[in-house]
């Protein structure tokens, strides 16, 4: 993209694009924009992240990831025109001035390279990373069970040809690692929102069990202020609560390692819709789907800000 303003935020874009963008977005944003390369994926892509700060240094941050599930193009999506909504609401609105005053947040927008580009070429419903290891006749591990917290357990499979495939140990896989790395290197994370699609959900820890975590009761009414929020603006119904009682029980999800390492607000979205279209979401629902999630994130952040 030469500048962002040709491009089109109602359409999917491939990977070459969206770093294109990257590019153009943080050049005409360099005031509170700009780039980090947190790693490389297994394929050796680069691995950014995009950083919004108006200053200090390590303040409480924001980390929101979309994309770790390659075929969930919705997510992606919507991630970019949320880095656009930030950047436009920054001096506008009284909750976002007030959030990026006090707070930095980070947003990984394809969480996923690899996978993503192999969306695009060969097989437009894989989920998996790519990484490939001797004597494994399967390919890629679900970057959503390859993490340390509960790794391996019920809702995770130790069969590489399976789709929820763990790896062979947590953080085994680069795009995961990377993320484990940057975060605990901050060490001042305050939220984490973790971006799937599809069914409509909003949900929080723990996903590897039943137990309850300890502020169980804020994250549900927190849960309940964001739904009711996306719901004000196009009538779209999520439901929420814990995953495991939500949705099903996952072990090694982004979500559970978030919240084990002290990041208390810990989230997981599940996109638009709820089954017609599925991870075949048309375009036209990009700005729809961008506009509603985008209440929802600014109640979950403006929580934290003030808690
Ligand atoms: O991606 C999904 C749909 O493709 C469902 C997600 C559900 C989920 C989302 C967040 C945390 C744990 C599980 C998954 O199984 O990893
Ligand atoms: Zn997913």
């Amino acid at each position: 993209e030469r500048s962002t303003s040709s491009f089109s935020y109602s359409s999917y874009h491939n990977l070459e694009e969206i770093y294109s963008w990257i590019d153009s977005f943080v050049t005409e944003n360099s005031d509170i924009v700009s780039k980090i390369q947190i790693g490389n994926s297994f394929e050796n892509r680069s691995i950014l992240v995009l950083k919004f700060s108006t200053g200090g240094s390590r303040r409480p941050a924001i980390w929101i990831d979309t994309g770790i599930h390659s075929r969930e193009w919705i997510t992606h999506a919507t991630g970019i025109w949320t880095a656009k909504k930030i950047v436009s609401e920054y001096g506008k609105n009284h909750v976002m001035t007030d959030i990026l005053k006090a707070m930095d947040i980070f947003i990984e927008l394809v969480t996923n390279p690899d996978g993503f580009a192999f969306t695009h070429s060969m097989n437009r419903l894989w989920r998996k990373n790519k990484s490939t290891r001797p004597g494994i006749f399967c390919i890629g591990v679900d970057l959503n069970r390859n993490w340390k917290s509960g790794f391996g357990g019920n809702g995770s499979n130790n069969n590489p040809c399976s789709e929820t495939y763990h790896g062979p140990s947590p953080q085994s896989e680069p795009e995961v690692s990377a993320i484990v790395n940057f975060i605990t290197a901050h060490g001042n994370f305050k939220a984490l929102i973790s971006i799937h699609s599809y069914s409509q959900m909003l949900m929080y820890p723990y996903g590897q069990s039943l137990k309850p975590v300890s502020n169980q009761r804020e994250l549900y009414n927190l849960a309940k202020d964001a739904v009711k929020a996306l719901y004000e603006v196009h009538g779209i119904q999520y439901i929420f609560g814990s995953i495991s009682t939500t949705l099903y029980v996952a072990s090694g999800i982004t979500v559970d390692w978030a919240y084990d390492s002290g990041i208390k607000y810990a989230f997981s979205f599940e996109l638009r819709d709820t089954g017609r279209y599925g991870f075949l979401l048309p375009a036209t629902q990009i700005i729809p789907t961008a506009q509603e999630t985008w209440m929802a994130i600014l109640t979950i952040m403006k929580h934290t800000l003030n808690h």
